[in-house]
């Protein structure tokens, strides 16, 4: 994993009170600077503004914001509801939000004071961190297994891979090594990656300011690429798999993740290359039926228009939903979810957290 001379996220108890400390993402990779979000206000902002992104982290943070609210004695239900909402497609956010509201609410029924309460809302979203570290861990070994071994060992032979990816999926988006660059790095750390194909990931460049961050920091072969010169390098043959996360995965599969995910699933399909999306269970929604009804957020004009004419519109939705049907297969720390669909959703989901991955119901081992 990336070692950060900041860490990507932490909490402190001092000296000037509890607090929610974060590597800001907006100054890489020029500057690697901490912000301090001493109140959830402060974090929410952090949130909105990308300086804490990726649907992993954001998960941690909302479940840190909530045990933060706890400990300045603040309303707790009110604060997991306005970090929940922070932002609308990373399902993972409310997901940490109300596991530690969750958390904090039952030791209050049970008659902890409002210390003991904190001390329980803190351990969870220490838990929960934890829990997404060894989550990428297992992810990095699936990833790289159904690569090698299951995908592309027997057509590719001995050559080694050239993957594509988009946004940014690292140890910058994780309590660990992160989901879809952890896979790219696993396999490069096999000694088969040729080339780390990095979209630059428009209009706020993910890919080419964190991801080209990571894969130089990892030692990775890496190429940044406008995100529209992608379409060449499949005609030229020269992509053996994309990889990327997800922001929310619906009951049926569907896939939201970084917008300019969905043309490079239907440029895969065109030219007969494996599409892998790769994600924790906890980015699954079984709650969302399919991909027609994940939110997408809308962000602001200015993020694309800088270079337009002044006064111009903008449609900048933040992601794009990839059909289940385009996707080839699911990554999670629980195992291999192909073919896509509600029956693999759904037995991933029911899986042992740290179990092995199956062979039945649409699972298949790695
Ligand atoms: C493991 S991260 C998966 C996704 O969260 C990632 O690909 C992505 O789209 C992040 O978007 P961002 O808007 O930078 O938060």
């Amino acid at each position: 994993m990336t070692d950060h001379s900041v860490p990507v996220l932490r909490w402190t108890d001092a000296p000037e009170g509890p607090a929610v400390l974060l590597l800001d993402q907006t100054r890489l990779p020029a500057e690697e600077a901490e912000l301090r979000c001493g109140d959830v206000p402060s974090l929410v902002s952090a949130i909105r503004s990308l300086a804490v992104r990726g649907a992993p982290l954001l998960g941690i943070a909302g479940a840190y914001g909530v045990a933060l609210a706890a400990a300045r004695g603040e309303d707790v239900p009110k604060a997991a509801g306005v970090l929940a909402g922070a932002r609308p497609t990373a399902v993972n956010l409310g997901y940490g939000a109300r596991r530690v509201e969750g958390a904090h609410g039952r030791a209050v029924a049970e008659g902890a004071g409002p210390e003991a309460a904190a001390a329980v809302a803190l351990a969870e979203a220490r838990a929960l961190h934890a829990e997404d570290a060894e989550a990428s861990d297992r992810m990095a070994e699936h990833g790289r297994d159904l690569l090698l071994n299951t995908l592309l060992g027997d057509r590719r032979g001995a050559r080694d891979l050239r993957l594509l990816t988009h946004c940014n999926t690292g140890s910058l988006v994780s309590g660990g090594g992160g989901t879809a660059f952890a896979v790219a790095r696993a396999v490069h750390r096999a000694e088969r990656l040729e080339r780390l194909w990095v979209d630059e990931t428009r209009p706020l460049l993910q890919g080419a300011r964190l991801t080209a961050f990571e894969a130089e920091r990892d030692g990775l072969p890496y190429s940044v690429l406008v995100d529209g010169a992608a379409g060449s390098l499949f005609a030229a043959g020269r992509v053996d798999a994309v990889l990327i996360g997800a922001d929310r995965i619906a009951a049926d599969g569907s896939t939201a993740n970084k917008v300019g995910s969905f043309p490079l699933a239907v440029l895969a399909r065109h030219h007969g290359v494996p599409f892998l999306v790769v994600a924790p269970v906890t980015t699954i929604d079984p709650e969302t039926p399919d991909g027609a009804a994940i939110e997408i957020e809308q962000r602001s004009a200015e993020e694309v228009t800088a270079n337009a004419p002044k006064g111009a519109e903008a449609y900048n939705p933040a992601f794009d939903v990839t059909p289940a049907e385009l996707v080839t297969a699911i990554v999670t720390e629980r195992g291999v979810v192909s073919p896509v669909g509600r029956d693999g959703i759904a037995a991933v989901c029911s899986a042992p957290p740290t179990g092995a991955s199956r062979s039945r119901n649409g699972m298949m081992n790695s």
